[in-house]
């Protein structure tokens, strides 16, 4: 077996190189692994995460030696080193959370489970869902809507003087706000045809993006579905109480959606969902871990356990006992 590690020192608030290196040279000593075994490569550019992960799993193919691979970075760079890997069945990919969101790692386990290096070498690799989609692979949610907007729109706040994350996405939020709110897209949902007046929608593998917004609740990432939300437009007066209750997950209890979330949400499971504006208000924002685009339309689409990844032990035990139960 071969470990690799992949430093992004963008991500995140702080760089994370300094410390980690020799933090992750020490456990993997206590943890028994020959130094020939692992590598630990600091990014140089955005894309050098998949580039490092892809030769990484060729490699491991032409030796027939299984590679585990993590990111220390956000969703972005573990997204990468998935994408780059895909497809090798002896690579498996992991991450350490020091991005801004890290939405990946909340359907499995906490922050500190993840940035503890002793579990992360005695956990083990499952298999998951993945969803391709119009902007790459997918291992948590692919959204569309006010959100994606508001998202979409931070870096332009961010190019200001004096404006950090938080006020940049602030001031995001005002804007959309301000502008026109809600779109008129037609979706196909399996067989199902819907035009729905929307305020966002999210097709989920995963149960977080957003930093934390718990779209899914319930999801389970290798049950072979993916769970769709779809919010409806409502006046700028509800969207605060509603975005509240979608944060929490509270939209959602036991299988459906919850009272207080049926007038505003439309829930269903499926296989393949496609959506397109119809308001010829032209394209509309999508997100999908970490990625963020206009799109004419998007289509997301289940690929059963085709992502293996990392877990640390107390996240991969609860896993495996959770897969035993169903
Ligand atoms: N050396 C580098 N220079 C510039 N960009 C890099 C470098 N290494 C990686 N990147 C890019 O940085 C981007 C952002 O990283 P990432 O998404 O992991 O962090 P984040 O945005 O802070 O966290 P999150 O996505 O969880 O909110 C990635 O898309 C990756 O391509």
């Amino acid at each position: 077996m071969r470990y690799l590690f992949l430093l992004n020192p963008t991500a995140g608030k702080r760089d994370c190189t300094t410390g980690l290196t020799p933090a992750i040279h020490a456990a993997a000593g206590r943890a028994g692994i020959p130094p020939e075994k692992l590598q630990v490569v600091v990014t140089q550019y955005a894309g050098h995460a998949r580039a490092l992960a892809a030769e990484a799993a060729r490699t491991a193919e032409a030796e027939g030696e299984p590679v585990r691979i993590w990111t220390a970075g956000g969703d972005g760079t573990f997204n990468e080193a998935l994408t780059g890997a895909n497809g090798c069945a002896l690579a498996a990919v992991g991450c350490l959370p020091f991005g801004s969101g890290n939405d990946f790692l909340r359907t499995y386990g906490t922050r500190e489970e993840f940035s503890d290096l002793d579990a992360q070498f005695a956990g083990g690799a499952v298999d998951i869902d993945l969803m391709e989609t119009d902007l790459g692979l997918s291992a948590t949610i692919c959204a569309a809507g006010l959100d994606a907007q508001v998202a979409y729109g931070i870096p332009q706040f961010r190019r200001i003087p004096f404006c950090g994350g938080e006020m940049a996405y602030a001031l995001s939020i005002v804007r959309q706000l301000c502008g026109h709110i809600g779109r008129k897209v037609a979706f196909t949902i399996d067989g199902e045809e819907l035009t729905v007046d929307c305020l966002m929608c999210a097709v989920c593998n995963g149960r977080t993006y957003g930093g934390g917004f718990y779209a899914a609740p319930e999801a389970r990432p290798d049950d072979g579905w993916l769970d769709v939300f779809i919010i409806r437009r409502v006046g700028r007066l509800t969207i605060a109480r509603l975005l509240g209750m979608y944060k929490g997950g509270k939209h959602f209890r036991d299988g459906a959606l919850t009272e207080q979330a049926k007038p505003y949400f439309l829930y269903r499971r499926a296989k393949c969902v496609s959506l397109r504006p119809t308001d010829g208000r032209g394209p509309i924002v999508a997100t999908a871990d970490g990625e963020c685009a206009p799109c004419e339309a998007i289509t997301a689409r289940l690929r059963p356990l085709a992502g293996h990844v990392l877990l640390p032990k107390p996240a991969y035990e609860r896993f495996m006992a959770q897969r035993a139960s169903v």
